[in-house]
């Protein structure tokens, strides 16, 4: 069992806190699932859930150690990162292939090269995402959401035991975006604990487990998907009159724009 715990975090890029005051607990085996507008610092937070940025203030720790007492492979080890897809190309020489072989760094010498071992499994997991026929391919020169695919092959590649991923399906189609919801629940069950921003409240639904809202002015408030996922809390948090709705037929729920806020916007 791996827990990742954040204490009375804040952060500040300048002077202003972005946000202050923010709790959050993750356990192997979780999907935590942190939605809010555009600007209001989600990413930072899971920068700094990720031992990349440091808190203004406030303590995360891993199992139970500060996450800063611990060097940057012991955190690779146990924890993946997912960055934001980013709609600029930065030219990359090498293949698909080498860039998700990438995740083995942590576990890898100086000057070690890959196993074959760690080239059959990138290879495989390559198939798994219909990434199999680009892998000789450059990065540069595979798809937005191809090059999304293979950031999370990386991830599982490095093994760890968090996954924190930052809009895992923003570049994906639907089908796309489905597989990989249903990756981030075999993975919970499989053990993994997963974070992930999303701006689709129906994700956040579909995933059903627990959910964090970060607001403007860095409201942030965490629960369970039942009691989070709310008409009247996701229209506060978005400032937008939305509806969940539970479909007739099933249990399923649906967040919707009503038609007629749509026609008098
Ligand atoms: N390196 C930086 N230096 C200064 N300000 C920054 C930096 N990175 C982000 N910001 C600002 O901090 C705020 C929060 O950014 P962040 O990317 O964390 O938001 P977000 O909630 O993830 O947004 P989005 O949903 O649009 O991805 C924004 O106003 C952004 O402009």
């Amino acid at each position: 069992m791996t827990e990742l715990t954040a204490q009375n975090l804040s952060f500040a890029y300048q002077t202003t806190p972005l946000f202050s005051g923010i709790n959050f607990h993750l356990k192997s085996g979780q999907i935590h699932c942190i939605l809010g507008p555009n600007g209001v610092g989600k990413s930072t937070l899971l920068n700094c859930l990720a031992g990349a940025y440091q808190p203004t203030d406030g303590q995360i720790k891993l199992d139970q150690h500060a996450l800063t007492s611990l060097t940057p492979t012991q955190r690779a080890r146990k924890i993946a990162y997912v960055p934001q897809m980013s709609s600029e190309r930065t030219p990359v020489s090498f293949s698909l292939r080498d860039y998700v072989l990438l995740g083995r760094a942590p576990y890898l010498g100086l000057l070690a090269a890959p196993s074959k071992k760690d080239i059959a499994k990138a290879d495989q997991l390559l198939d798994r995402f219909g990434l199999s026929e680009r892998a000789d391919n450059s990065y540069s020169a595979v798809s937005g959401g191809q090059q999304q695919l293979a950031s999370i092959v990386r991830a599982l590649l490095q093994e760890p035991a968090l996954i924190i991923f930052d809009e895992p399906t923003s570049a994906l189609d639907v089908a796309n975006q489905v597989r990989v919801l249903k990756l981030i629940r075999q993975l919970a069950h499989a053990g993994y604990g997963i974070v992930l921003t999303t701006h689709d409240p129906n994700q956040a639904l579909l995933l059903n487990d627990q959910v964090s809202t970060l607001a403007q002015n860095g409201q942030w408030h965490s629960g369970t998907a039942a009691e989070l996922l709310t008409s009247d809390h996701l229209s506060q948090v978005y400032q937008l009159p939305l509806r969940v709705l539970e479909l007739p037929d099933s249990h399923q729920k649906t967040c919707i724009v009503d038609q007629t806020t749509f026609t008098t916007i």
